[in-house]
């Protein structure tokens, strides 16, 4: 039997069509929720994923500055625009896109920001509420990854989750929230020892390893839930994620193809968490 597909892009949209209703209502306060949105140097991913956001922001009448400075730009200047950001009152969200040029000190530049404005939720003001369960802006790609199985209800609790890969930005935080959601959570990385004995035990499985195609059926519980965050090329330079889509599809229940699974809804997520700064509410991790 076939796998379900993921549709991260119908799910997404359905989740901006609603932002967009409440847009509508902070505006008829007389506030519009602006992100603005900070790219040094001239990565050429970046360029296009920074498009994206603002062209969604805009779509969905929110305000969205672009911030564009060379690859030289200093630490000390991009800790300037920081502080005027976090003073600006206009801007309700900031984002500095990531990767940052090896001269700049990423994490001095994250604590800078406003955690009244983080919503990437990469502070760790942001990442130490989210861990205890409190108020928090969540990070957006788990934050996506959580949506997703909730609209194919699809309940955590009881279930074991496996990720592979531990970044701050994804693998952890994505773990964090599925033992939030009673899941039995395992994670695995670069070091693991025999990988596939691990996520042949996986009901869920979140992969962001970066690795095109790289989990065949092998790897994979017959029934399992797959979610792929990898952002990959393959040998035609097409984009593909992790998980080797075709082989997999009829052993997994449900998969998220790439593109079109996770990345819209880390976009989506982006502008839910621009909104709710701007409504001065904050996410709630229950
Ligand atoms: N401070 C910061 N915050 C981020 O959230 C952040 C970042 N830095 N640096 C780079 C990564 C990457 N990222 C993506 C978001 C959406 C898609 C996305 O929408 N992908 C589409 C495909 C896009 C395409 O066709 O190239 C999809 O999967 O369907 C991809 C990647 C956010 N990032």
């Amino acid at each position: 039997m076939s796998a379900t597909l993921i549709d991260g892009k119908a799910t997404s949209q359905k989740i901006k069509s609603q932002i967009a209703v409440r847009v509508e209502q902070l505006a008829q306060q007389g506030i519009v929720p602006g992100l603005a949105v900070v790219l040094i140097g001239d990565n050429p991913a970046s360029h296009t994923y920074v498009k994206n956001k603002k062209k969604t922001c805009e779509a969905l009448g929110m305000r969205s500055d672009l911030l564009e400075f060379p690859e030289s730009f200093g630490e000390g200047e991009l800790l300037e625009v920081i502080s005027n950001l976090n003073n600006d009152p206009e801007i309700h969200g900031i984002l500095v896109q990531l990767p940052l040029p090896g001269h700049i000190d990423e994490f001095k530049v994250i604590l800078a920001i406003d955690p009244d404005k983080d919503v990437d939720g990469f502070h760790p003001v942001s990442v130490g509420n989210m861990m205890i369960g409190r108020e928090a802006f969540l990070p957006c790609t788990p934050h996506g990854i959580m949506k997703l199985l909730e609209e194919y209800h699809i309940d955590p609790a009881g279930k074991h989750a496996v990720v592979i890969g531990r970044s701050n930005i994804v693998g952890k935080p994505a773990g964090q929230l599925l033992l939030q959601r009673d899941a039995t959570v395992t994670y695995c990385h670069s070091r693991t020892v025999d990988l596939a004995e691990y996520t042949r035990k996986a009901d869920i499985l979140i992969s962001a390893v970066g690795r095109a195609k790289f989990l065949g059926k092998e790897y994979i519980k017959p029934g399992a839930v797959v979610i792929d965050v990898g952002m990959n090329r393959d040998e035609n330079g097409k984009l593909c994620g992790d998980v080797d889509f075709e082989d997999v599809l009829d052993t997994a229940s449900h998969i998220t193809p790439v593109p079109g699974g996770v990345g819209p809804m880390t976009i989506a997520m982006l502008m839910e968490n621009t909104l709710l700064s701007a409504e001065r509410g904050l996410t709630e991790t229950k």
